[in-house]
C-alpha cells in the first residue's frame, strides 16, 4: 500500500512500483484521511493562527502517523513553531541589515552634500546581537595566548589637540603666548579707534584685551574667557538644535560645554538619525549647489573642533564666534576622514587655503607693528601676482629681435678719410718679478694716463700691506689676488697716447704658471717689450726661466720687433758693463729666434725711478747712455700692416654684459677685414648669428672699425651662452672653417715625438696630440731635410701633423702654440 509499508516489508522496488509510480487508497481510507485532516486542521487553526498550514503537509503527516489526529497536530505544531522562530531571526538579521545599510547611506549622504534639513544619523541599537567573536570564532589564528601577545604601542593617527586645534580636555589656563598674544591684542586695540578707556569699561585686574572689533569695549582675558563659556554653550545649544531631534534635546549639551569652555566638539552634539535624512541619493549637481548652501554652513562649521582659546586670541574671533569659514575640503576627502574618525580635525589640519598657524602669529605680530598682514596681502595680492605672472609670461620673449639700421657705409674709405691716430699693441714680456708692471705703471703715469691721485691711493694702500715698491704695478694689477701676492696672472691691457699712436699695453703675467694667458696677450701685438732684471743673479735666472720662453713665444706668434728694457739699472748703479753684458747675452739669443737685428732695441732704464722711461736719466751714473727713451723707442715702433680687404676675422678676447642698451659685449682685436653697425656677423663654433647693435673703438663710439684696432663690440639677437673666449667672429658669406686635425710648420722648443699637447691660439686652447713627424725642415729654405723623423730635437724647424680633441675655428696662416706639461715644446704656423 504505501511507501512506508511496502518497504517495511521488505518488497522490491522494482515489483512495489507500477508505471505511474504510486498505488492509489481505496475510497475508505480516503474517507478517513478526509476526516481526520479536517480534525487536525481544526485543531491547528486554533492553537496556531498565524500560521499555515497546507492539506497536503497534514494529510502526509496524517498518513505518516496512521491517521492518529493527536499525534499529528503536535507534529506539526512544533514544526511549524520551529519554522516561524526560523522566520523571525531571518527577519531580523535582514532587518539589522537594512538598517546598518540605510544608515550607511544616511551618513555617507550627510557628509557629501549635508543636505539641507538633514540631521547627521546615528546609528540605533541593533536588535539584535552581533557577536564579531562568534563570527570568528572558527578562526585559529585569533587564539593568541596572551603570554605570547606583544605589547604593541599605536600611535593615533591624528594630533593630540592643543594650542590652535582646541584645548585638551579641561580647559586650563591659557599658555604664555596665549598671554603675550593677548598683550598685544590690547596694545593693538588701544591704539586704534576704540575709544578712549573709561573707569567703567576697565575692568580691575584685566589682564589683556581680546577684542576682534575695534569698536568693541575692550575685555579681559579672564573675561574673554567668561563670555567664551557662556556664549560657546549657548551658541552650541542653539546651533545645535537644528541638528538634533525636536523632542530630544542633548541635556549634555548646555552642562558639558559649560564645564569645558576650550574642549572640541562634544561626541553628543552627534544627533542621531533622523527621519527627516531623505532615502533618495541626490546626483552630483545636486550635492555641489546643497554644499554651497548658505543655511548649511552653520552646520557644517558647528562640526569642526571649536578654536583653542590661544587661537581666538590670536584669530580675533570673539567666544560666540564659530568657524564659519567654508571648509575647503572636499566633500569626498570629509568622507575618507570619516571613516577615520578625524573628520572634525580635518579642516584644521588640512585647510591649507587659509593662514597657517605660524602665519597667524605672524599677522597679529605684524599687525601690532602696524605692517601689513601677511594673509591680508597674500589675498588681495594673489589675484594680482597670477595675473601680473602672466603677463610677465607673456611679455617675455627669447625671440625679440632688435633690428639696427646699418649706414651702408664705405668701411675702408671711412678709414681713409679718417685722422684717427694710428693704433699700436704691445705687449709686456719677461721673467717673473723683472718690474714689468712697474715699468707700465710707471710709463702710463708719466704720460698722464693715470692721475697723482690715484697713484698716492695706491701707495697708501700698499705699504699698508707691505708691498709699498708694488704700488705703480698695482696700476695694471689690478685684481685683489694679484695686489695680495704682488704678481701678475692674467693680462691686463691700458691705453695711452702720443702725438701719433694710440698705444695699448698689454702687460703679462711674467710667471710660468701663466704663460697661457701670457699668449693670448701675445697674439694681439705689432711688437714686444723684454723687461730684463739686471739686478746681479736676476738676469741668469731669467734667462733659464721665461725670459728666452717669451722671447721665442713673441717670436713665434708673429712679433717682428723687441724692445729690450734692461731694467733696475738703479739696483746696479748704472753700470755700463753690466748693461753690455746683458745686451749682447740678449742679442745673440733674439737673433737666433729669429729677430732681425735692426728690429731689436736695448734701453737702460729703471721703472721705480721713471729714468730713461719718459725722461731721460738726470743719474750722473747714466750718463754715458745717450740712445733712446722708451717713449721713443716705442713711437718708432710701427704697428704691423692688417689685412683690411681680407674677410671678417676677430678673435673674441673677453664677453661680458653691459648696461640695458648693451646687454651683451665682446671686446677683442679685429684680425682682418671691416665691420659696421648693423652689420650681421657669424660666431664660430657655435654657428650663431648677432648684430652688431654699436662699436667702441679704443674706448670711443664709432660706427665701424677695421683691423688692427681694439674693439667692444656691442651685439643682440644672440644668446651670451653662444660666445666664448677665443672664439671667431666672421661673416656667414666667408666663415671660418672649423677643423680637428691640421699640419704645421714649427720651431720645437723642447724633443717632439706622437705626444700629447695642448694647442694655443690667443685665448683659445684645446686638448690635443702630435699625430705625426712629418718632416724635418731647413730653417732657412724650409725645405725638408729628413721625412717621418722618429723624433725632432729643440731648435728644429719641422712639420707635424695635430690631431684635436674638439673641432675649432682656425685656418692658414695662423700662429699657434703647442704646450705640453707646462711648458711650451713648440710654436709655428698653420698650414
Ligand atoms: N730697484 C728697482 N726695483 C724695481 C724696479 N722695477 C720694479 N722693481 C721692483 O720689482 C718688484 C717686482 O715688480 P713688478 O712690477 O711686480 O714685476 P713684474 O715683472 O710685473 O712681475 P710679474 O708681473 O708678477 O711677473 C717690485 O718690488 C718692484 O718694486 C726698478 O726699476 N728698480
Amino acid at each position: 500500500m504505501s511507501r512506508h509499508r511496502v518497504k517495511a516489508v521488505g518488497y522490491d522496488d522494482d515489483e512495489y512500483y507500477d508505471d505511474d509510480g504510486y498505488d492509489s487508497p481505496d475510497p475508505e481510507e480516503q474517507e478517513l484521511l478526509q476526516r481526520t485532516t479536517a480534525e487536525v486542521l481544526q485543531k491547528l487553526g486554533a492553537g496556531l493562527p498565524s500560521v499555515t498550514v497546507t492539506k497536503d503537509e497534514v494529510q502526509e503527516t496524517l498518513y505518516y502517523y496512521y491517521y492518529d489526529v493527536e499525534k499529528s497536530v503536535n507534529y506539526l505544531k512544533g514544526k511549524k513553531e520551529k519554522e516561524l522562530k526560523k522566520q523571525q531571526a531571518s527577519a531580523a538579521a535582514q532587518k539589522l541589515k537594512s538598517q546598518s545599510f540605510a544608515f550607511a547611506h544616511q551618513r555617507l549622504d550627510y557628509v557629501l552634500t549635508g543636505q539641507p534639513g538633514s540631521e547627521f544619523p546615528t546609528p540605533s541599537p541593533p536588535s539584535a546581537h552581533f557577536s564579531a567573536a562568534d563570527f570568528f570564532r572558527d578562526c585559529p589564528w585569533l587564539h593568541v595566548p596572551s603570554h605570547r601577545k606583544a605589547d604593541i604601542l599605536v600611535e593615533p593617527l591624528y594630533p593630540r589637540l592643543g594650542l590652535l586645534g582646541g584645548a585638551p580636555e579641561g580647559g586650563g589656563k591659557p599658555s604664555k603666548l596665549a598671554m603675550l598674544a593677548a598683550a598685544r591684542k590690547k596694545k593693538e586695540a588701544q591704539s586704534a579707534t576704540s575709544p578712549p578707556e573709561t573707569a567703567s569699561t576697565k575692568q580691575p585686574g584685566s589682564e589683556g584685551v581680546l577684542s576682534p572689533d575695534p569698536r568693541a569695549a575692550p575685555l579681559s582675558l579672564s573675561e574673554r574667557l567668561a563670555k567664551s563659556k557662556a556664549t560657546k554653550s549657548s551658541e552650541l545649544s542653539s546651533g545645535l538644535a537644528g541638528l538634533r531631534r525636536p523632542s530630544k534635546p542633548s541635556p549634555s549639551a548646555s552642562t558639558s560645554h559649560a564645564n569645558k569652555p576650550c574642549s572640541s566638539e562634544p561626541r553628543d552634539a552627534v544627533p542621531e538619525p533622523s527621519k527627516s535624512v531623505p532615502a533618495q541619493v541626490p546626483t552630483m549637481e545636486q550635492r555641489s549647489e546643497t554644499s554651497k548652501s548658505p543655511e548649511l554652513q552653520p552646520r557644517v562649521s558647528s562640526l569642526r573642533t571649536e578654536p583653542s582659546e590661544f587661537a581666538r586670541v590670536i584669530g580675533g574671533t570673539s567666544a560666540g564666534q564659530t568657524l564659519t569659514q567654508p571648509s575647503q575640503l572636499q566633500p569626498s576627502d570629509l568622507d575618507v576622514l570619516k571613516i577615520y574618525g578625524l573628520d572634525r580635525f580635518a579642516e584644521q589640519f588640512f585647510d591649507f587655503a587659509g593662514p597657517s598657524p605660524d602665519d597667524v602669529v605672524l599677522n597679529a605680530q605684524n599687525t601690532a607693528k602696524g605692517l601689513k598682514s601677511k594673509s591680508a596681502a597674500s589675498k588681495s595680492g594673489d589675484k594680482k601676482a597670477q595675473d601680473d605672472m602672466a603677463n610677465g609670461m607673456n611679455d617675455l620673449s627669447v625671440q625679440e629681435k632688435v633690428t639696427v639700421k646699418s649706414k651702408n657705409l664705405n668701411v675702408l674709405d671711412e678709414y681713409n678719410k679718417s685722422k684717427r691716430k694710428k693704433s699700436a699693441n704691445f705687449v709686456v714680456i719677461g721673467h717673473v718679478d723683472a718690474g714689468k708692471s712697474t715699468l707700465m705703471g710707471r710709463l702710463l703715469a708719466d704720460q698722464g694716463a693715470i692721475d697723482q691721485r690715484t697713484l698716492d691711493k695706491y701707495r697708501k694702500e700698499a705699504e699698508k700691506i707691505g708691498k709699498g715698491s708694488f704700488a705703480l704695478a698695482w696700476v695694471l694689477d689690478q685684481g685683489s689676488e694679484e695686489r695680495a701676492r704682488g704678481v701678475t696672472i692674467d693680462i691686463a691691457t691700458n691705453k695711452f697716447e702720443t702725438d701719433n699712436t694710440a698705444f695699448t699695453i698689454v702687460d703679462s703675467p711674467g710667471h710660468r704658471d701663466f704663460v697661457p694667458n701670457m699668449i693670448a696677450g701675445a697674439s694681439q701685438a705689432d711688437f714686444a717689450v723684454l723687461v730684463i732684471d739686471s739686478s746681479v743673479g736676476k738676469f741668469e735666472s731669467g734667462l733659464k726661466g721665461q725670459t728666452k720662453e717669451h722671447a721665442l713665444l713673441v717670436r713665434s706668434m708673429g712679433v717682428q720687433k723687441i724692445i729690450v728694457a734692461v731694467n733696475k739699472m738703479d739696483a746696479v748703479q748704472w753700470d755700463k758693463g753690466r748693461f753690455e753684458e746683458i745686451e749682447q747675452q740678449i742679442s745673440a739669443f733674439l737673433t737666433t729666434a729669429g729677430f732681425q737685428e735692426k728690429n731689436i732695441s736695448f734701453i737702460p732704464c729703471s721703472g721705480v725711478l721713471g729714468d730713461n722711461i719718459t725722461r731721460r736719466s738726470e743719474d750722473a751714473k747714466a750718463s754715458w747712455f745717450a740712445g733712446r727713451t722708451l717713449i721713443e723707442e716705442l713711437e718708432t715702433s710701427e704697428p704691423c700692416t692688417h689685412a683690411l680687404d681680407k674677410p671678417l676675422r676677430m678673435t673674441i678676447g673677453d664677453v661680458f654684459r653691459g648696461g640695458v642698451q648693451n646687454p651683451i659685449s665682446i671686446s677683442g682685436r679685429l684680425d682682418a677685414g671691416s665691420l659696421q653697425i648693423g652689420d650681421q656677423v657669424l660666431t664660430m663654433p657655435s654657428g650663431e648669428t648677432a648684430l652688431i647693435r654699436s662699436i667702441e673703438v679704443d674706448s670711443e663710439p664709432s660706427d665701424w672699425a677695421v683691423a688692427g684696432q681694439n674693439v667692444v663690440l656691442n651685439l643682440a639677437n644672440i644668446d651670451p651662452v653662444h660666445l666664448r673666449s677665443g672664439d671667431v667672429v666672421c661673416r656667414s658669406s666667408s666663415p671660418i672653417p672649423t677643423i680637428t686635425t691640421f699640419t704645421a710648420k714649427v720651431l720645437a722648443f723642447e724633443h717632439l715625438m706622437p705626444m700629447m699637447v695642448d694647442v694655443h691660439r690667443g685665448r683659445l686652447h684645446v686638448p690635443g696630440r702630435i699625430a705625426k713627424l712629418v718632416a724635418s725642415l731647413d730653417k732657412a729654405s724650409g725645405a725638408p731635410i729628413k721625412k717621418r723623423p722618429k723624433i725632432v730635437s729643440p731648435g728644429t724647424v719641422a712639420r707635424i701633423g695635430v690631431e684635436m680633441d674638439q673641432a675649432v675655428p682656425l685656418e692658414a696662416p695662423t700662429r699657434i702654440v703647442l704646450r705640453s706639461g707646462g711648458t711650451t715644446v713648440a710654436a709655428g704656423l698653420l698650414e
